[in-house]
């Protein structure tokens, strides 16, 4: 690595200096938020932001929401790759991940889904792990803060109607989505509900929400919605971009600035007043082991000198574990397949659409359905008794939770340049809080070395069996929709010659909504298990990598985000999570923003507005 230069970076604006209030290392999602609200709060305090990945203002492919799979590809410049170790759970398994490395992070081109988590997940964090000030009577304000809702809601006292990011339905509502809210209520009697996301309400069926604004039909990212408008009037809140933060840099214990890499050269950011790491949960470890900040072995063998000795760094790697099952259907309605698969004709036909009326599915995501699944009692005994104990110690005795996130989906989910070019649509599911943890550590003091990524997906057997159960109960509200013409049957179990499970490839249609359900033997359960070893996948959700929980517990940061044995450095993004959130995680990174923000404006004496 070149030596260390302390300079300005060339694409710094031209009043920046070498030297800022705060730097934060990290431009994600919960970053432009905390950013701007601090920026808004004292436009004379100087801010930069090192972000690794490009800018993205104004960029189509950020704003227009139903774009998310033109970024999930080998050569996309708003990702970042990771290699998993092989995962004995997986049969060896080696699988790849993704997470977003771009100004706004995964919110800059997530799936919009908005999604909101039980009131008892937050509470665990103050009753489990003493997060003091982060109950869910603490959170609710910041996660109303944040939003601007805009649909009907039996329960407005839960939802925010001023803030930057806009909640609505979007602009499409596909086939796929109307069949399956007709189909999947009649199958097993879970009712149809209107609002999912008051924290509270389990098995209902809904259309889902999504950070999309329903006028504009733009998506509700951090950039846009807050770093954006914020920088237009704040010339001293300054981001720059393609570089690759190294570490913090302390004098003794006290943070006071950030290395970081761009174009080759290193340089030194330095901060008067705070640091914040902001890299989310797979970026965060590694910038604090690189900066002393970490497990004693792991900083030794990689050859740093512990300034904290912090075991918890880069363990406690929680995620969602998410699998979708593709299914063949009728070519004659609305699909995201060839928009997603990037064909010309469809580019336009939809870009037209969305130019002249702000609608269709490029102002849409396909997963316009849902339900947080709670198993009935006679749910729970088909899930079979791996299960029981992760339920009686965690689920029982908290109504509010649920062990599933089930959906169709409007559009082959997947690796989609690998199957045949036609439509398909797939019933998804995504398990809220697995049992199976996995850890991110460094190995190398070098920023360009690949962490160490064990994901541990599926090492629980209860998680196992919970996705099993799900594969049976998707399959029949699957083949109960009129649109459904058989499996895809690739990307299916392999069920054993001769079993009345077997998949089908081609179908004339649906069987009736009282067909009798499919009876699956032990070696059927088998096959469904090695199917899941083989396409499970982290869901984008990771979480819990610099904990806040007590330091003897393996936390990182205390409630006021401060880590531990050093000052003026705080983590703010998805890796301070001590536990899982039922739901997709871009809200709660919302709120960890938004009171941050507070914090740090009260660290420093000044007001952030209400
Ligand atoms: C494909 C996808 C789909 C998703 N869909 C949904 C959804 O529908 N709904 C939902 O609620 N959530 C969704 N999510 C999850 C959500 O977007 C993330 O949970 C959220 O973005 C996490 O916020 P964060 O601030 O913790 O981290 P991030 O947004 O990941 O931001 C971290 C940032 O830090 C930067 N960084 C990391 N290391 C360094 C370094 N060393 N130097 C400089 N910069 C660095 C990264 O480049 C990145 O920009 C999805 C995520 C993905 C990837």
């Amino acid at each position: 690595m070149s030596s260390t230069v302390t300079s300005a970076p060339a694409d710094v604006k031209s009043n920046a200096s070498d030297s800022y209030d705060i730097v934060i290392a990290g431009g994600g999602a919960t970053a432009c938020i905390v950013a701007a609200r601090v920026a808004e709060a004292d436009r004379s305090l100087k801010i930069l932001i090192l972000e690794a990945g490009p800018d993205v203002r104004n960029d189509p492919a950020t704003y227009q929401a139903g774009r998310t799979f033109h970024h999930l590809h080998a050569a996309s410049k708003t990702v970042k790759f990771y290699a998993a170790e092989p995962n004995p759970a997986l049969d060896g398994r080696q699988a790849f991940y993704l997470h977003g490395q771009c100004v706004g992070g995964g919110s800059s081109f997530n799936l919009t889904m908005y999604s909101r988590a039980a009131a008892s997940d937050y509470d665990d964090w103050k009753t489990k792990y003493g997060a003091e000030g982060w109950a869910f009577k603490d959170l609710l304000p910041y996660l109303k803060k944040c939003e601007n809702y805009t649909l009907e809601t039996p329960t407005p006292e839960v939802h925010g109607n001023a803030g930057p990011l806009t909640v609505s339905h979007g602009g499409e509502f596909t086939t796929v989505a109307k069949q399956w809210l007709e189909v999947a209520p009649k199958f097993d009697g879970r009712p149809s509900i209107e609002d999912p996301n008051d924290f509270f309400t389990v098995n209902g069926y809904s259309r889902w929400r999504k950070w999309i604004d329903g006028e504009t039909g733009r998506r509700s990212d951090s950039a846009h919605c807050y770093l954006y408008p914020e920088q237009d009037k704040n010339a001293n809140l300054q981001v720059s971009t393609g570089c690759v933060v190294n570490k913090v840099v302390f004098e003794g214990t006290r943070a006071v600035g950030v290395e970081y890499v761009k174009d080759g050269k290193t340089f030194v950011a330095k901060a008067s007043k705070q640091v914040l790491v902001c890299g989310g949960a797979l970026g965060t470890p590694a910038i604090l082991e690189r900066s002393g900040l970490g497990g004693k072995a792991v900083l030794e063998k990689a050859g740093i000198k512990v300034v904290s000795d912090l075991p918890g760094v880069g363990e406690n790697l929680i995620d969602h574990h998410v699998i979708f099952w593709p299914y063949n259907t009728t070519q004659d309605h609305v699909t995201f397949d060839a928009m997603s698969r990037g064909e010309p004709e469809a580019m336009k036909y939809w870009g037209d659409i969305y130019a002249k009326e702000k609608r269709g599915i490029l102002t849409s995501n396909p997963v316009e359905t849902g339900l947080k699944l709670r198993p009935s009692p006679e749910e729970l005994k088909a899930i079979g008794p791996e299960f029981t104990k992760r339920w009686n110690s965690y689920y029982a005795n908290a109504p509010d939770k649920s062990i599933l996130f089930m959906a169709a989906v409007s559009m082959f989910f997947g690796d989609i340049l690998a199957v045949p070019k036609k439509n398909y649509y797939s019933l998804g599911y995504f398990q809220n809080h697995p049992e199976s943890i996995g850890n991110i550590h460094i190995t190398s003091s070098d920023p360009s070395v690949p962490q160490k990524f064990d994901s541990k997906w599926m090492s629980s057997p209860a998680d196992m069996e919970v996705l099993v159960w799900a594969y049976k109960h998707s399959r029949e509200t699957a083949r109960r929709m009129p649109i459904y013409r058989g499996e895809f049957t690739e990307n299916h179990p392999v069920f054993p010659k001769g079993s009345a499970a077997a998949t089908k490839e081609e179908e004339t249609g649906p069987v009736p909504m009282d067909a009798p359900t499919i009876k699956y033997t032990a070696e059927d359960d088998e096959a469904i298990r090695t199917a899941i070893k083989k396409f499970v996948a982290g869901c984008w959700h990771s979480m819990g990598t610099a904990a806040m929980k007590p330091r003897e517990k393996g936390g990182v940061v205390n409630s006021r985000l401060n880590v531990y044995g050093t000052q003026g450095l705080k983590v703010v993004d998805l890796s301070i999570s001590p536990d899982n959130v039922g739901a997709n995680p871009y809200s709660t990174a919302t709120a960890i923003g938004e009171k941050a923000a507070v914090m740090i404006c009260e660290d420093l004496g000044i007001t952030v507005k209400a």
